[in-house]
Order: structure tokens, then C-alpha cells, then sequence
């Protein structure tokens, strides 16, 4: 099963919380079809369902922590698997969250040949999120949650930018700009590079 994704194409996008990475997954969608998998959606597909595991990962999520590594993997790896057939590639949104989760990753799925890094300041993000959260419906879109969501980022995911930095393989966006013109540097990017 899993030699059906041996090959596939990957980008991982990566950001802060709020700092847009769906929005622009979403347009590249559109414009390139590639599959987009959000790790935190799949997440919240399993919250959705009701089950026992739906429950624990609620727990974590609304506090504002990671949840294991191998369950999010697990997840990911089903949802390439699923797409195989029809997917030109994959956006693997919000992942990976810290270096072991990459690694992990690479051993288990592929390489990226792109990571694309979605940039905004910490106050912008806090603000879509508050903004947001009137309404997501998401437990964690509140000011608590969305702090700690915050320093989590700036100390687990932010080294994982530095490791692929070292492969050559990062792009930077700067998503302070208005949604188009971020899309129009990602589509830069992303033509580059295919
Ligand atoms: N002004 C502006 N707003 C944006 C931009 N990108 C996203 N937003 C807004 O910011 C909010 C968060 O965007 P998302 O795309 O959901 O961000 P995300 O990085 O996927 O966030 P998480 O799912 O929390 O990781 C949304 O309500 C968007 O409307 C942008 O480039 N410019
Ligand atoms: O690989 C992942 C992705 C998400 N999450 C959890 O899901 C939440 C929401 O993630 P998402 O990417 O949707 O939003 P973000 O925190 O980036 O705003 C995070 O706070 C974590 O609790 C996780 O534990 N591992
Ligand atoms: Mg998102």
C-alpha cells in the first residue's frame, strides 16, 4: 500500500497559527490540484466522529499542545494512501510540527521538495484568530489557547524551519500582504520549482 505514495510529490506548509497556511492551500488547489491534507483537520474529522480517540485529541487541542506524533502520522499516511490514484501531489498543511515529526515522516512516507513557510507576525496572527474564532466554532480559537498555540510554534515548529533550510529547500512567504499577493509569491515559487 504504502509503495503507492513512494514517489509522490510533497510540500509541507508551514506557519504560526492564523498565519494563513489554508487560505493559500486552498488556492493552490485550485490552481495546481494537488491534495490537501491539513493535519489539524484530520484531527478534527476524528474530534467530529465521537469517537474515544476523538475525545483524547480534543482534550489536547483545546489546551493548546501537541498531540503524539505517531497518531498524526498515522492519519496523514492513510489520507495520502486514500488519494493516490487521483493526486498530482500533496499540500501537507501544518505539518511537520517539530523536527522528530519530519524525520519521522521521511522514514515512514517520502521527502519534500518544498517546504513553503507562511510568515506573519505574532500580533497579526492573534488578531485573525480572535477574529476567526467569532465564527470557527473551534475550541482553541480563543485568547488563551491561541497564546500558548503561539509560544508553541516559536519553540518546537520555528526549528524545524532551520532544519530544511539546511537541505535548500525552504521558501518564504510574506503573508502580512493582502491573500492575492501572497498567492502571486507562492505561484512564483511553486512554478519555479515543477
Ligand atoms: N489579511 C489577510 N488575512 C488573511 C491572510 N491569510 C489568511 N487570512 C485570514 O486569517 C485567518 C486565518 O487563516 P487560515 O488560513 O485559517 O490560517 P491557518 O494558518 O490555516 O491557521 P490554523 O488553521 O489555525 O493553522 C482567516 O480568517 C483568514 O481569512 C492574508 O494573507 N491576509
Ligand atoms: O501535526 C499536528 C497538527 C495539529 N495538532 C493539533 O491541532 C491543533 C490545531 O492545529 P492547526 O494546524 O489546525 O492550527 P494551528 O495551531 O496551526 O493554528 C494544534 O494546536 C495541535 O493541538 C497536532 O497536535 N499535531
Ligand atoms: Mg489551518
Amino acid at each position: 500500500m504504502a509503495d503507492k505514495i513512494k514517489d509522490a510529490k510533497i510540500i509541507f506548509v508551514v506557519g504560526g497559527p492564523g498565519s494563513g497556511k489554508g487560505t493559500q492551500c486552498e488556492r493552490i488547489v485550485a490552481k495546481y490540484g494537488y491534495t490537501h491534507l491539513s493535519s489539524g483537520d484530520l484531527l478534527r474529522e476524528e474530534v467530529a466522529s465521537g469517537s474515544d480517540r476523538g475525545k483524547q485529541l480534543q482534550a489536547i487541542m483545546q489546551k493548546g499542545e501537541l498531540v503524539p506524533l505517531d497518531t498524526v502520522l498515522d492519519m496523514i499516511k492513510d489520507a495520502m494512501i486514500a488519494k493516490a490514484d487521483v493526486s498530482k501531489g500533496y499540500l501537507i498543511d501544518g505539518y511537520p510540527r517539530e523536527v522528530k515529526q519530519g524525520e519521522e515522516f521521511e522514514k515512514k512516507i517520502g521527502k519534500p521538495f518544498l517546504l513553503l513557510y507562511v510568515d506573519a507576525k505574532a500580533e497579526t496572527m492573534v488578531q485573525r484568530l480572535l477574529k476567526r474564532g467569532e465564527t470557527s466554532g473551534r475550541v482553541d480559537d480563543n485568547e488563551e489557547t491561541i497564546r500558548k498555540r503561539l509560544d508553541l510554534y516559536y519553540k518546537s515548529t520555528e526549528p524545524v524551519i532551520t532544519f530544511y533550510e539546511a537541505r535548500g529547500i525552504v521558501r518564504k512567504v510574506d503573508s502580512e500582504l493582502p491573500v492575492d499577493e501572497v498567492f502571486s509569491q507562492v505561484s512564483k515559487i511553486i512554478d519555479s520549482l515543477q
